[in-house]
């Protein structure tokens, strides 16, 4: 009995989220679905504005702009821009949503000029440009990236001649800034010259575009070969390309690494577009970069080294998406600290082992590797979302300075700035 009621419900949420059912209201039979509300359309009086709207039983539906657009009332209602239902000074919602009927329907509905008039049942006004709903309505978003970018090869960006950003114009000017963050935007490294080679330096220069983000290394970090730490990163030894912290549940935004010395060889840097990489998998084998983007791993961070110990888990897919445009907004690869995988069955393990494969050979072709040598004074910001680093091994006495950076406050800035993000 239970579970039948069970499945009953489980079914009618099935039709609720296909859409099926509108409101549960209308599954009674009523007048209304025995006259069903004349469909015409309406034209508005100036031919020049182009814009037709129909007003459907569970939605409303607007042609404008080049863009077909679907409405549902409760979001027409919701979104209601008057002084009782959102404040303007705080661009906060003072309207209780849960107080909207589910099922409710706009009594009528005028066009006046640019600007349509819901009035619903209480006799309470919306008024909508019909621009801003452009801009703001789903179909509108759905054309438009949330985040532009220059996807590269080593080629590419070489010949991009991407300009570093000097120390100076960096700190005191905006433009200096601005550039800076557009060229990090679209590209997701960039260089700033001529810092003077200290922690301290390095960290003005980090807190002119965010807040840091301390971690378990610290809030400002500075490592050698010393292995004080329980991780391959405090060694000689080479690092294959990688993003950190995989192992959080929000993997950190940006890296910033500043070479305070080094006395010996080796020790390149490596940079790799990780977007660029997921992009020819998308191209050459869309149902593997669908997987890598559906199959959530685990990756672990367990250090027990001297007075060290952490064990972190994060939780995620390898390329993570935004499910209304399939934009990519981060990626997650880190083959030394994947943990065990158990939340996959096995023929889809095998499917993701083969769909990783094909994401780590484009990774790995010459062609897509950027190697740069870190030198006192020249700071390199990485988006740790995107590009993945790595370094050759070395020899002889080295010092690595940096931080992370909240991605939150990173874009903050930039937005701040005026710029797309
Ligand atoms: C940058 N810093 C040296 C502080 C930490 C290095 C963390 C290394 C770790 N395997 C990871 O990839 O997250
Ligand atoms: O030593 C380096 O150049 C980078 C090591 C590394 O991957 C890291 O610290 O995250
Ligand atoms: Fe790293």
């Amino acid at each position: 009995m239970w579970c039948r009621r069970l499945s009953h419900l489980q079914s009618r949420l099935q039709d609720l989220l296909r859409g099926r059912v509108t409101c549960w209201a209308l599954q009674q039979p009523n007048f209304k679905s025995l006259f069903p509300l004349a469909i015409h359309w309406h034209h508005t009086a100036s031919k020049s504005l182009n814009c037709v709207w129909q007003q459907h039983e569970d939605h409303f539906e607007l042609q404008y702009a080049n863009t077909v657009m679907r409405f549902d009332y409760v979001w027409l209602r919701d979104h209601c821009r008057s002084a009782s239902c959102y404040n303007s000074k705080t661009h906060q919602r003072s309207l209780d949503t849960a107080s909207v009927d589910l099922c409710i329907q706009p009594k009528t509905i005028r066009l006046d000029e640019t600007t349509l008039f819901f009035t619903w049942p209480d006799g309470h006004v919306t008024r909508y440009d019909l621009d801003w709903l452009v801009k703001n309505s789903y179909e509108g978003q759905k054309q438009k990236v949330i985040q532009p970018r220059i996807l590269w090869n080593a080629e590419i960006y070489q010949q991009a001649q991407v300009p570093s950003v000097d120390f100076q114009s960096f700190l005191e000017t905006k433009e200096g800034l601005k550039n800076f963050l557009q060229n990090f935007l679209l590209y997701g490294i960039a260089f700033v010259e001529n810092v003077p080679p200290t922690q301290e330096h390095t960290e003005k220069l980090a807190e002119r575009i965010s807040l840091i983000r301390e971690t378990i290394y610290g809030r400002m970090w500075y490592f050698t070969s010393d292995f004080s730490r329980g991780d391959t990163a405090y060694t000689k030894l080479a690092l294959d390309r990688h993003t950190d912290t995989t192992y959080f549940q929000e993997p950190c935004g940006i890296q910033v690494f500043h070479c305070l010395k080094h006395e010996g060889t080796g020790g390149r840097t490596l940079l790799v577009d990780g977007f660029y990489a997921a992009e020819q998998v998308l191209q050459k084998a869309p149902e593997e970069f669908e997987l890598l983007s559906n199959v959530p791993l685990k990756h672990e961070y367990i250090e027990n080294v001297g007075e060290c110990h952490n064990h972190m888990i994060g939780v995620g897919p390898v390329l993570n998406i935004y499910p209304w445009n399939k934009e990519l907004y981060m990626i997650r690869y880190n083959n030394y600290d994947r943990a065990v995988i158990n939340t996959v069955p096995y023929d889809v393990v095998h499917r993701w082992y083969t769909a990783h494969r094909t994401l780590t050979i484009e990774l790995r072709k010459p062609e897509n590797e950027f190697w740069v040598k870190l030198k006192p004074g020249r700071v390199l910001f990485i988006d740790n979302w995107r590009v993945l680093h790595g370094r050759e091994s070395f020899t002889g006495y080295r010092q690595l300075c940096g931080c992370y950076l909240t991605r939150d406050d990173v874009l903050n800035t930039a937005r701040l700035l005026g710029l797309q993000a």
